[in-house]
C-alpha cells in the first residue's frame, strides 16, 4: 500500500501570515498522524517563508510516523537534517526565487555532489529520496547516485490529467518500473490531489509513498483535515 505523508508547509503558511502561533504547527502535525497519514512532509526554504527551521526542531521527538525533510542540501539545510535525523531526506534543486519546486535534479550534471551528500546522509542512517522528472536517463543516473529512492515530480502529469489527457501518467508508470528494476524506492509529489491521486495510484506500480501539501491543506478547508485524510487513504488502499 503507498502510504500517505502530508505536507505541513501551508499550515505553516498561515500560521505567519498573522506572525503568532494560530494555527499551531506540532498540534495540526499531531492531528494529521492521529487522523491516520502515515508520514508528515516538511520542505523548509532559507527564507523561512512556511516551515520554519525552528519547527522542524521542534516537530521531531513528537511524531509518531515517518518525518520526511526536503530541500536544497545547503549547508544550512544539511546542518538541520544531521541534527534532526528524520526518518527520509529528499532532495530538492529547488531554484532561486522560484515559489515553489519547479524541476527534478539533473542526475547526470550533478551526480558526483549529489553521491557525496547521499553517502553522508545514509551514513547517519538517514533514508535519502530524490526529486526527480519521468525521464528514463535521470532515473538510471539517480540509480548511480546510491540514493534509497526517487520522488517523481508529478506536475506535468497533473495538469495534462486536469486536461483529460490520461497519457500523461505513462512516463511515470515507465519511469516507477525502469526504478523498481534499478532497484530504487518510488515517492512521488506535488500538486496531487484527491482530484487525481486515484488515478495516478491505480497506473503507476511500486509506489512507496506520496506527500501531497497544497490541494490536501485547500480541500480541508471545506471538508475538514480529518474527513480530508480519510479520503486519501481510501484513494492509496
Ligand atoms: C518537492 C515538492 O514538490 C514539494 O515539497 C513542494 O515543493 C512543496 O513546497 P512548497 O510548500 O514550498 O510549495
Ligand atoms: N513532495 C511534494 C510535497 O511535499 C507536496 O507538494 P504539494 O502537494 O504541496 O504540491
Amino acid at each position: 500500500m503507498t502510504k500517505l505523508s502530508v505536507n505541513i508547509n501551508k499550515i505553516a503558511t498561515l500560521r505567519n501570515a498573522r506572525g503568532g502561533d494560530v494555527p499551531n504547527v506540532v498540534e495540526a502535525a499531531k492531528n494529521i498522524e492521529s487522523f491516520g497519514a502515515e508520514g508528515i512532509t516538511v520542505h523548509p526554504r532559507p527564507d523561512e517563508r512556511h516551515i520554519r527551521y525552528s519547527d522542524v526542531r521542534e516537530l521531531k521527538p513528537v511524531l509518531k510516523t515517518e518525518f520526511n525533510i526536503e530541500g536544497k542540501p545547503i549547508k544550512q539545510f544539511n546542518d538541520l537534517v544531521y541534527d534532526v535525523v528524520p526518518a527520509q531526506v529528499t532532495l530538492v534543486p529547488d531554484a532561486e526565487d522560484a515559489i515553489t519546486s519547479n524541476a527534478g535534479w539533473d542526475t547526470l550534471k550533478h551526480k558526483d555532489f549529489l553521491k557525496e551528500v547521499i553517502a553522508e546522509f545514509k551514513s547517519k542512517g538517514i533514508r535519502t529520496s530524490i526529486f526527480v522528472d519521468p525521464v528514463a536517463k535521470m532515473i538510471e543516473g539517480a540509480a548511480e547516485t546510491g540514493t534509497d529512492r526517487i520522488e517523481l515530480y508529478t506536475e506535468s502529469f497533473a495538469v495534462g490529467y486536469a486536461k483529460g489527457d490520461e497519457a500523461a501518467v505513462k512516463p511515470y508508470a515507465e519511469c516507477a518500473e525502469l526504478a523498481h528494476e534499478l532497484g530504487l524506492g518510488i515517492n512521488a509529489g506535488h500538486d496531487l490531489s484527491l482530484k487525481n491521486l486515484g488515478f495516478f495510484n491505480q497506473n503507476v506500480p511500486h509506489l512507496d509513498e506520496v506527500s501531497i501539501g497544497h490541494a490536501l491543506i485547500s480541500e480541508a478547508l471545506y471538508l475538514g483535515l480529518e474527513k480530508t485524510i480519510k479520503q486519501y487513504l481510501k484513494l492509496l488502499k
